[in-house]
């Protein structure tokens, strides 16, 4: 990406995600003639501190509200910005945006429309290499990520009572990426038999993970650890483990934590997750906490942080700054990485490369709505972080990022697996 280049032509439409939400497809054209198209993805249980997503009209977003307005500042405002001028790389485009928002969280351009073009961008200044190549940073060395399948959705994610939000399986002890990816499908297949045996509805949440009527976290872990043992598979991080994201800040009220009709402190919660790790397979927790609890992380992480990988979202929100603050006061282990949380691409590797240096791992996110767009794949791959979360594999654009990141491992052979 050291190469100048000039795009020539950007342009936005609106167009559907996979929650039937509108969201933006971006398209950009390099003066030598190259061109790329990204999607943007869209997400339901957000963290405050995220770049904001342009909406238009109503503040409630998910009542079908459009991206004009974002669509607008792509063909106009950033496409008079960028179009004709002469850039060196990437972040000097990104940081050229960042600079015409002129908000701490592009709030008036909308990081929807700044993101989009972002990845765009990036896509097309890959030329004729694959995308995970020309992104990744210099002394990285590129391997293919353990899959995080979400097979159960509660939360915000389904209309059934269960708090925690995901339940993920995560073949962590696989020999290969093709062989996670038949973990994950044979214990997704094993777990709708087991839902439909015992007389549970099999349909499916926003992440294609099933949304039964279980309301406590712990029956569905029981499940789990059967579907994954009548799969023929070793429940644990010599085979297949489960990974967690409560997205603990949606169920955090009035200083409690409401979880299955209880009311429990931070402390309560972190005893329960302790009872948890111990009594299953959970090598993972994503927001076990609210995003605002840093008291409460800061005791978890004391707590657990040794055996546990213990993931930031809503708190980190892939920010570099919050991230390095995390770091200084012992909060966490572990990022999550969504790249329209902060909005550019040059800011999500930035987010990544505090992480590597603080010895913090990273977990690449699609969004709950998402598009067919593979992006996050690639990013996946160039980064070496070793752990995606594109949920279950069951949906399109879910299966899509599978589908690519098979690809790149029939191309590229490279290592897979968590990062060494
Ligand atoms: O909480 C999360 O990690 C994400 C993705 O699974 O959900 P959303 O996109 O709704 O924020
Ligand atoms: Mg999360």
């Amino acid at each position: 990406m050291s190469t100048a280049f000039t795009p020539t032509g950007l342009s936005a439409l609106e167009v559907l995600d996979s929650r039937g939400n509108p969201t933006l497809q971006v398209s950009v054209t390099l003066d030598d003639g190259r061109t790329s198209v990204a999607g943007v993805p869209s997400g339901a249980s957000t963290g405050s501190r995220e770049a904001v997503e342009l909406r238009d009209g109503d503040p409630d977003r998910y009542a079908g509200k459009g991206v004009l307005t974002a669509v607008g500042h792509v063909n106009g405002e950033i496409a008079e910005l960028l179009t004709g001028r002469r850039f060196e790389d990437l972040a000097q485009v990104d940081q050229a945006m960042i600079d015409a928002d002129g908000t701490p969280t592009k709030a008036r351009l909308g990081a929807n429309a700044i993101v989009g073009v972002s990845m765009a961008l990036a896509r097309a200044l890959s030329g004729d290499a694959p995308l995970w190549q020309s992104l990744a940073p210099a002394g990285v060395s590129p391997r293919l990520p353990v899959p995080h399948f979400n097979v159960l959705n509660g939360g915000a994610h389904a209309a059934n009572d269960l708090d925690f939000q995901e339940f993920m399986i995560a073949p962590v002890g696989a020999p290969s990426f093709t062989e996670a990816v038949r973990a994950g499908a044979a214990v997704y297949a094993r777990l709708r038999g087991l839902l439909r045996e015992a007389g549970h509805a099999t349909g499916l949440g926003d992440e294609g993970g099933f949304a039964p009527d279980i309301a406590a976290p712990e029956d569905v872990l029981r499940l789990l650890v059967q579907a994954i043992t009548d799969a023929g598979y070793t429940p644990g991080r010599e085979g297949v483990a489960i990974a967690l994201d409560p997205a603990a800040s949606e169920f955090y009220r009035d200083g409690a934590y409401r979880v299955n009709g209880e009311s429990l402190s931070s402390d309560d919660m972190i005893e329960r997750y302790a009872t948890m790790v111990r009594e299953f397979p959970v090598w993972s927790i994503e927001d076990g906490l609210a995003e605002g609890d840093w008291d409460g992380w800061q005791r978890m992480t004391d707590r657990m942080g040794e055996s546990t990988q213990l993931v930031g979202d809503d708190i980190f929100v892939t920010n570099p700054a919050i991230i390095t603050e995390a770091v200084e006061r012992r909060v966490a282990n572990s990022a999550l990485i969504k790249l329209n949380q902060i909005g550019s691409v040059t800011e999500t590797l930035a987010a990544m490369a505090v992480c590597r240096q603080a010895g913090y791992t990273q977990m690449v996110s699609h969004r709950s709505g998402e598009t067919p767009d593979t992006f996050i794949a690639d990013l996946t791959v160039a980064t070496g972080c070793g752990q995606l979360k594109s949920e279950a594999p069951a949906r399109g654009e879910r299966v899509a990022k599978y589908n690519r990141l098979l690809e790149i491992d029939a191309a590229a052979g490279l290592p897979f697996g968590l990062t060494p």
